[in-house]
């Protein structure tokens, strides 16, 4: 008999699958805090939840015989998914079930910002009748900006399309040809800042995506713009929008969630007359709730019962002996993945995977994976992407995978070189594994290097002319950035050049424009590997 124990509200009929399984047990146990769970997680062999629930490493620790933690829903970032890795708990999540709630949200969220609705109910209900303040504007006609073009975002793309809006559609993985598909206009994060009158953002929250509408957006921002927030608190700065709405310069926002939750009961969003809000209700309908409950029911299921399952969001299944040539490797695929997407601009169409040398022999799907893994994740949040998922979601997105093996490793005993095409670039990191130094990126587009694939990194490509090292390093050293390792590369002498820098910490977005501003120099990035 397997014991699980459900701790947020979940639809009962979308678990009703479990609740006649045979061989399943259950317990209802919603609003507990972390020293009640630890307390008596120790018996239940799967654990589900929604957002409220932290499924922190304390509670795994305790869940000695926790073998599935599943996610009634999208996001994870309650789960600490390293620690379930580590231990072997498959995390599992819902996340088609509810798509279309949330982009119904969205919309709700959106009209009643147009409408003053709830501000108005608010006095009519205190009997007061005013007509005079709350007068709207028509969504006909308006352009929208969609950050973030999966899921929820494309689903709202189509409704504001039927609403007579014209959209702009920004993400890393929109390619023209899908925005065409779509009906959308693809678009830059500065397209949409500077051009949409309503602005709705549908991307995890990730290093990337935090912030992405922030004080240096607002200041551009086109005037009288309206906000929507449906996806992760922190993708908008919460204070700067604040400062703008005060400011006049935005009309209004609607948010359904906050960077933290729920919000401190002065947190200025509350009792703003230009804010609207709702307590995390994106997902909150009877269909959702049910699709999310059945769907998460049916894997969890199947993984207690040894089954094959879909959606882990983490846990690399690799068979034993493979596993043991391969695992060395791991690393370094991922790392490379994640520094050819973070060097790489535009939408990515095609990543190619060459092995050479001893690897050439072996099946190397999984270390593939790993490259995917690492490339995805970087836009679409680490707690998203896994060994088991990236497959698929490369093709879910038109993404090609290309393998090509040879024996020939330029002195190495294995050479791993991925590459990156879009439609207007191809950049390339190759790495190997070095006796006692770990893994190490060893080239660079053409340019040979040897640079360590970890922590923060500030790419340079600039002209090979004398005193451009010294620039760099007074404007760093100027700025508080302290230079860990320096490995300069070029072809010829006084041609283009690179520059890789390890940095203590990351570099602020100014100081790396003021970088590009230095004479000689074409580009700085920084690469943060992990
Ligand atoms: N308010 C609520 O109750 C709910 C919130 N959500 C949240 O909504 C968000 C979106 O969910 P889905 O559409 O299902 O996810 P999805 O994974 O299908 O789509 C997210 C998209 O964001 C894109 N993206 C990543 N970085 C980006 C960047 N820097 N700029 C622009 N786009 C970027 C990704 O490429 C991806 O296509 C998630 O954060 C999820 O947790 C989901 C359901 C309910
Ligand atoms: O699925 C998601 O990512 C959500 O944010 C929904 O959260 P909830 O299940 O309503 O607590």
């Amino acid at each position: 008999m397997f014991k699980v124990l459900v701790s947020d509200p979940i639809s009962d009929l979308g678990i009703s699958l479990l609740v006649e399984a045979s061989d399943i047990s259950i317990d209802k146990k919603t609003g507990l805090s972390e020293d009640e769970l630890v307390a008596i997680i120790g018996e239940y062999d799967a654990l589900l939840v929604r957002s409220q629930t932290r499924v922190t490493e304390r509670i795994m620790t305790a869940g000695k015989s926790l073998k599935v933690i599943g996610r009634a829903g999208v996001g994870v970032d309650n789960i600490d998914l390293d620690a379930a890795t580590k231990r072997g708990i498959v995390v599992i999540n819902a996340p088609d079930g509810n798509t279309i709630t949330t982009c119904e949200h969205t919309f709700a969220m959106m009209m009643a910002l147009a409408r003053h609705i709830p501000q108005a109910y608010a006095k009519t209900i205190g009997g007061v009748w005013d007509r005079k303040s709350f007068v709207g504007v028509e969504l006909r006609n308006k352009t929208l900006g969609v950050l973030g073009m999966g899921r929820i975002g494309s689903e709202v793309a189509a409704r504001a399309k039927a609403f007579g809006m014209k959209v702009l559609g920004y993400d890393p993985f929109l390619t023209e040809e899908r925005a065409d598909k779509l009906g959308v206009t693809l678009a830059t994060v500065d397209d949409v800042v500077r051009g949409a009158d309503f602005i709705t953002v549908h991307t995890p929250l990730t290093p990337e995506t935090r912030h992405m509408i922030g004080r240096a957006q607002f200041e551009v921002i086109k005037p009288g713009v309206r906000i929507v927030n449906c996806a992760r608190g922190g993708i908008i700065d919460e204070q700067a929008l604040i400062e703008a709405i005060d400011a006049g310069r935005v009309a209004g926002a609607a948010f359904d969630v906050f960077e933290e939750e729920p919000p401190a009961a002065d947190h200025p969003f509350l009792n703003h007359p230009k804010v609207i809000v709702t307590p995390h209700l994106g997902a909150s309908t009877v269909e959702a709730q049910e699709n999310v409950a059945i769907d998460v029911s049916e894997q969890l299921l199947h993984i207690l019962r040894n089954e094959p399952y879909k959606n882990a969001v983490n846990m690399p299944p690799v068979p034993g002996d493979l596993l043991a040539k391969l695992e060395p490797y791991f690393t370094l695929a991922r790392k490379l993945g994640s520094f050819a997407a973070q060097i790489t601009d535009g939408p990515v169409k095609e990543i190619s995977v060459s092995y050479a040398g001893e690897l050439a022999d072996v099946d190397t799907q999984p270390l593939t994976r790993q490259v995917v893994q690492g490339v995805l994740a970087h836009h679409l949040g680490s707690d998203q992407v896994n060994a088991v998922n990236a497959m698929h979601l490369a093709k879910m997105r038109e993404v090609n995978i290309v393998t090509t093996k040879s024996q020939a490793a330029k002195g190495f005993t294995n050479l791993v070189t991925v590459t990156l095409k879009t439609g207007r670039e191809e950049r390339s990191a190759a790495g190997a594994l070095l006796n006692g130094f770990g893994p190490r990126i060893t080239q660079i587009d053409k340019y040979p290097v040897d640079v360590e694939s970890q922590g923060h990194l500030v790419l340079i490509s600039h002209h090979d002319k004398p005193g451009i090292i010294g620039r760099v390093g007074t404007l760093l050293g100027t700025n508080g950035v302290n230079i860990a390792t320096m490995q300069v590369g070029r072809k010829i002498v006084g041609g283009a050049a690179i520059m890789v820098l390890g940095v203590d910490k990351a570099v602020p977005k100014d100081v790396l424009s003021q970088l590009e501003e230095l004479p000689d120099l074409n580009s700085a990035k920084e690469i943060q590997l992990v």
